[in-house]
Formats: C-alpha cells, sequence, structure tokens
C-alpha cells in the first residue's frame, strides 16, 4: 500500500493555467506563480489542471506539459503537487496517471466521468480504480464536485470500503456544499487517517469543525494569507477570531459571486491581486468583464485586501477592513 510521505494538509491552491492572450498556455509566468504562492500567500501546496486550472479545456498533450511545468518549478519549494487527471476517456485519464508518476508528482486525483455518468458506487470505482493502478506509488484522491459532474453519488457511500479497491486510495476532495455528508466522511474514517479536503471556501470553517484535514480551492491563491490566519486562529482555539476572519472572506466571495463569479473571474482576480499576468480563459468561456474587474478591485481595497502599495486606500484605515 502506498502512503504519502507527508499528509496533505493545510490549504491547497486548484492552479489557474496561465494563457496568452492568443490563447495558448503561458509556462513563463508558472515559476514566478510558484514563489508568490508560497512568499506571499503562505501555500505551499497546490492541485493542478483542476477546475480553476481549465483541465478538462486543454488537450491531453497540454495537461501533461502543465504538469511538468508545475512539478519543475516548485520543486524543493513545494510540499505536495497534485495533479488532476480525470477525463472521460478511461485511456486518457490512465496515460495521464502514468505521466503524473513519471514526472514525481506527488498525488493525483480524479473527478466522476460526466457524460456517459456511473450509476451506481460500483460502476464509479471500477473507473477509478482502473485509473489509480496505472500509478500504484502515487496517492490517489476522488475529485468530488457533484454541481459540474452531475454525479450526485455521495461522497460517504463512495468512501465506505473504498480501500480495499484502490489500496492507493488517499483522500477526498469535496467540493459541495452537502455538510452532512462530508460530516459522515468524517465521522466514519477516523481510523484511516485519509485527507478530508474541502473545496468550498467561502464555508471552509464550517468543515474545519466537522473535521476537516485541509482545503483545496480557487481563492488560496490570492486570499491564502487571509486563510492561513483563520486556520492559524482557529488551531489556536480562538474561534471569534476565526469567524472574523471567515466573514471577511465571505464579505468579497458573496459580492463576486453575486456579479458573477467562475474561472474566468478568478483569473481577473489573481491577474489584478498578484500582478502575474493569467489571461483569458479558453473557450467556451468568456473573458471577464472590465466592469467585473473594476468592481473587484474596490471590494478588494475596502476590505484591505490588495497587499501592494500603489493599490491601497490611502493611508487612513479602513472602516470595513479585515
Ligand atoms: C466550483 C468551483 O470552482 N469551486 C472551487 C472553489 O474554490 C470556489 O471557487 C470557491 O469556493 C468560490 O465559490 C474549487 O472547489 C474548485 C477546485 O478546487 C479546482 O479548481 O479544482
Amino acid at each position: 500500500m502506498a502512503f504519502p510521505k507527508k499528509k496533505l494538509r493545510g490549504l491547497v491552491a486548484a492552479t489557474i493555467t496561465p494563457m496568452t492572450e492568443n490563447g495558448e498556455i503561458n509556462f513563463s509566468v508558472i515559476g514566478q506563480y510558484v514563489d508568490y504562492l508560497v512568499k506571499e500567500q503562505g501555500v505551499k501546496s497546490i492541485f493542478v489542471n483542476g477546475t480553476t486550472g481549465e483541465g478538462l479545456s486543454l488537450s491531453v498533450a497540454e495537461r501533461r506539459q502543465v504538469a511538468e511545468e508545475w512539478v519543475k518549478q516548485g520543486r524543493n519549494k513545494l510540499d505536495q503537487v497534485v495533479i488532476h487527471v480525470g477525463a472521460l476517456s478511461l485511456k486518457e485519464s490512465r496515460e495521464l496517471a502514468r505521466h503524473a508518476a513519471d514526472i514525481g508528482a506527488d498525488g493525483i486525483a480524479v473527478m466522476a466521468p460526466f457524460f456517459f455518468k456511473s450509476q451506481n458506487k460500483d460502476d464509479l470505482i471500477s473507473f477509478l480504480r482502473e485509473v489509480a493502478a496505472s500509478a500504484p506509488a502515487l496517492p490517489f484522491y476522488y475529485y468530488h464536485i457533484p454541481s459540474l459532474t452531475g454525479v450526485k453519488i455521495r461522497a460517504e457511500e463512495l468512501l465506505e470500503g473504498i480501500q480495499d479497491k484502490i489500496p492507493t486510495f488517499q483522500g477526498l476532495k469535496f467540493s459541495d456544499t452537502d455538510l452532512l455528508d462530508f460530516g459522515q466522511c468524517v465521522d466514519q474514517n477516523h481510523q484511516r487517517q485519509f485527507a478530508l479536503l474541502f473545496g468550498v471556501d467561502e464555508q471552509l470553517l464550517s468543515a474545519l469543525i466537522m473535521g476537516a484535514t485541509g482545503a483545496v480551492g480557487s481563492t488560496y491563491n490570492y486570499l491564502g494569507k487571509k486563510t492561513n490566519q483563520m486556520l492559524e486562529a482557529f488551531e489556536q482555539k480562538d474561534f471569534t477570531s476565526a469567524l472574523n476572519y471567515q466573514f471577511c472572506i465571505q464579505r468579497f466571495i458573496n459580492y463576486v459571486i453575486k456579479l458573477g463569479f467562475g474561472v474566468s473571474q478568478t483569473k481577473a482576480i489573481m491577474t489584478l491581486v498578484s500582478g502575474i499576468p493569467m489571461g483569458p480563459p479558453r473557450l467556451p468561456l468568456q473573458k471577464a468583464t472590465q466592469e467585473f474587474t473594476a468592481n473587484a478591485e474596490a471590494k478588494l481595497k475596502s476590505l484591505d485586501f490588495l497587499s501592494f502599495p500603489s493599490l491601497k486606500g490611502g493611508t487612513e484605515p479602513i472602516a470595513s477592513a479585515c
């Protein structure tokens, strides 16, 4: 049975795939991106080619190149690089799993196929098992994101007995708001030491109380530092401060959700906050509007989330700052 050298925990940034204005992958900024995550956001683990990384909009060749670049640039800087290798084609998924192992990734994750959908837990596990078996030395994570895959098999149900079928199974990335399901994943898995990573950033504190061992999300790219402060307060049992941090993060996410928030907007916000160009998304997604970016910038300023001085709102304390 394969066990990770270190358990995947803490904040894991779901990385964006930077692109040029022509829609090609901009590999040249990935090194800078790694440094930004580590130094400015205190985030040392990443989840590559997932939803935020537009993994399913990339060709297999591109997915391989993106994974390679993150592993290369993250060497000796990042704790863990997990590659999402899910695909509609089992063959492609297996190829990507083998490739992740070859390049020295720290783990692989797979979401449920979403065109022909598994009708029950056993069918889904059959697919996952084949992929996991292609990288038998790598920790395997199931990526549960029913809002996008349409596969509603409860995670709690899937976890039951999964390690008998998939010996490399190490945990779950749970991108759903069903805290009953998530709580039961925790409750029924005390002994197994799985990594139970929550994926709804605006509700992370509730999941921490339920027993989440970490979190994977898009906002940790630019709100990692603030979220780490929440994790620290939670660790120290300072629940009042932890709640204040969560509310503060919610104020921003709630605001952008009302404007219309997704991968395109994440790219625009990350460009703004980090100064690293993330470029446009790939079709069928459309670039975030200038109006969205201006509104998001004003909100970030009002919450004092922008760290570079030129964009800060002057020297006066900001009333609603977090
Ligand atoms: C549907 C979606 O994109 N969810 C995000 C969240 O981080 C989400 O952006 C955040 O909670 C804001 O709603 C992540 O769970 C996705 C993710 O981790 C990934 O890119 O693989």
